[in-house]
C-alpha cells in the first residue's frame, strides 16, 4: 500500500492518521511553545554542536522538502550535551515554509509563527545507522532554529544559490564544504521536549532542542525557498510552500527551557 502523503487537501497533515495513526500518538511533533509555561532546567547542560564542512555531501529535493545530506560513518560531525545523553551524528538538515511571511514554521511560541524553520536531524551512536535509531525513543536529536524576515542573511546564500540546480522532486546535486554551524544564532539557549518527526512516518523518536533565538531571512530569501517545486519534471508543476505541520496535543508533556 502506497504512504503517499503530502501538503494539500487531499493527503495534508489532517489525513496523515489515515496511513500513520502514531498522528495521534502522545508525543507528536511540533508543538506551541509557551515560554511561561516552560521550567527552567539548570541541570540542562550546554549544546555542544562540532561540524566538519568536509561532511557536506549531497542537496535533494525530495518532494516534500529539500535536504543537504551529511556522510554520517564517522563522529566527525556531531551533536552531545544539552538534554540528551551520548554522541548523535547529523545526517541531514532542511526546512519548513510558508506561502507567505506570516506562516511556515514548525513550532511556534505562544501561537507565533514564523516564516519558515531550520531542523538539523542527528541519530544517537548508541544505534548503528539512522534506521535503526529512528524508531527508538531516543533514537533522534533535532535542532530547530527559527527564521524571521529581516535582513539578508549571507549565510543562507550558498544554500538558495543551489536550489536552481533541484527545482523539482528528485532532483539532487553535489553540495561540499559546508558548514552548518554558520546558520546558527550567536546564542545556544533552547526549549526541549520529548516529540516526534514532524513529517510521516512521524515516529516518536525525537528528542527537539529548538533554539530561542531566530536568524535572519529577507523576503527575497524566501521567494527563493518558494521557487522550488513539489513535483516531478514533467508534472503539472505545484510551488513548495506550506510544507508545515501545524502545533500537535501536548499531552501532558513538559517543556524545559536551559536558560532563565
Ligand atoms: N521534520 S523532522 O525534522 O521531524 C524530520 C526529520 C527526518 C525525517 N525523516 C527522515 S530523515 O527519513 C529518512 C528515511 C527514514 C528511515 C527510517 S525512518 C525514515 C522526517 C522528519
Ligand atoms: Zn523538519
Amino acid at each position: 500500500m502506497s504512504h503517499a502523503w503530502g501538503y494539500g487537501a487531499q493527503d495534508g497533515p489532517e489525513m496523515w492518521a489515515e496511513s500513520f495513526p502514531i498522528a495521534n500518538g502522545p508525543r507528536q511533533s511540533p508543538i506551541d511553545i509557551v515560554p511561561t509555561q516552560a521550567q527552567h532546567d539548570p541541570s540542562l547542560k550546554q549544546l555542544k554542536l562540532k561540524y566538519d564542512p568536509a561532511t557536506a555531501k549531497g542537496i535533494l529535493n525530495n518532494g516534500h522538502s529539500f535536504q543537504v545530506d551529511f556522510t554520517d560513518d564517522d563522529n566527525s560531525s556531531t551533536l552531545a550535551g544539552g538534554p540528551v545523553t551520548g554522541i548523535y551524528r547529523l545526517r541531514q538538515f532542511h526546512f519548513h515554509w510558508g506561502s507567505s511571511d506570516d506562516k511556515g514554521s514548525e513550532h511556534t511560541i505562544a501561537g507565533t509563527k514564523f516564516p519558515c524553520e531550520l531542523h538539523l536531524v542527528h541519530w544517537n551512536t548508541k544505534y548503528p545507522n539512522f534506521g535503526e535509531a529512528a524508531n527508538k525513543p531516543d533514537g533522534l536529536a533535532v535542532v530547530g532554529v527559527f527564521l524571521k524576515t529581516g535582513s539578508a542573511n549571507p549565510r543562507l546564500q550558498k544554500v538558495l544559490d543551489a536550489l536552481d540546480d533541484i527545482r523539482s522532486k528528485g532532483r539532487q546535486t553535489t553540495f561540499s564544504n559546508f558548514d552548518p554551524k554558520t546558520l546558527l544564532p550567536a546564542s545556544l539557549d533552547f526549549w526541549t521536549y520529548e516529540g516526534s518527526l514532524t513529517t510521516p512516518p512521524l515516529l516518536e523518536s525525537v528528542t527537539w532542542i529548538v533554539l530561542k533565538d531566530p536568524i535572519s531571512v529577507s523576503p527575497a530569501q524566501m521567494a527563493k525557498f518558494r521557487s522550488l517545486l513539489f513535483t516531478s519534471e514533467g508534472e503539472a508543476p505545484c510551488c513548495m510552500v506550506d510544507n508545515f505541520r501545524p502545533p500537535q496535543p501536548l499531552k501532558g508533556r513538559k517543556v524545559r527551557a536551559s536558560f532563565k
